[in-house]
């Protein structure tokens, strides 16, 4: 891959993202800056707050260019703020909270309640071969509604009891993927390799 990947560096988890992707052999590189993100060949957004998320976007001019570079069919990979904002609509969302549209998806902030400071669980999840991924679910949203165009990659498991029992929590459409949990939190680094992969086939198909 000639051109680096980037991990969106306005909030949240930046450096375990970075060494994520650099484990999986990817030239990666923080981005604050539109002229930061015209480099890259792919982004990761980071799970932090979206509402917040949201106003740093604008504060540093990288809404719009962000949303070009999407509908220019660029790869990204949102987890759990990064999916809120990558959706199409979040419900209890503040109003004024900007979202980028890339996903046909319907997500619902603070899902798993507002006092479920964190869940985990074991997931299988399509296109990671190995075994199930940890996947670490922090002031999570879940993924309500998803249009046709959108694959959903993983579940909660029906055997987790109580309302978050088969919600979708990871799903991909063309380029873009998100997951609802924190891949960079437990040092596996798979869901980072299959973003890459993507990215790869994006960039051989120029
Ligand atoms: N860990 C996270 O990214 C939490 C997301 C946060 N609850 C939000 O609504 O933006």
């Amino acid at each position: 891959m000639s051109a680096p990947v980037g991990v969106l560096a306005l909030q949240g988890n930046i450096p375990e993202h970075l060494d994520a992707l650099r484990a999986c052999g990817a030239e990666a590189v923080p981005v604050r800056r539109p002229s930061e993100l015209a480099e890259v060949a792919g982004l990761v957004l980071p799970g932090g707050e979206s509402t917040t998320l949201s106003k740093l976007l604008e504060a540093v001019e990288l809404l719009e260019p962000l949303r070009e570079r999407l509908r220019a069919g660029m790869p990204a990979f949102g987890s759990c703020a990064g999916m809120i904002l990558l959706a199409r609509e979040a419900i209890d969302a503040r109003p004024d909270q900007h979202q980028l549209g890339a996903l046909d998806i319907t997500v619902r902030r603070n899902a798993f309640g507002r006092q479920v400071a964190s869940f985990e669980s074991d997931l299988a999840v399509t296109g990671v071969a190995g075994g199930p991924v940890r996947a670490v679910f922090i002031r999570a949203p879940w993924v309500e509604s998803t249009g046709r165009g959108v694959e959903v990659l993983a579940r909660v498991p029906g055997s987790v009891a109580g309302p978050a029992s088969g919600k979708v929590v990871a799903v991909r459409q063309g380029p873009v993927m998100a997951t609802a949990f924190h891949p960079e939190q437990t040092g596996d680094a798979r869901l980072h390799d299959l973003f890459l992969r993507r990215v790869r086939d994006s960039v051989a198909a120029g």
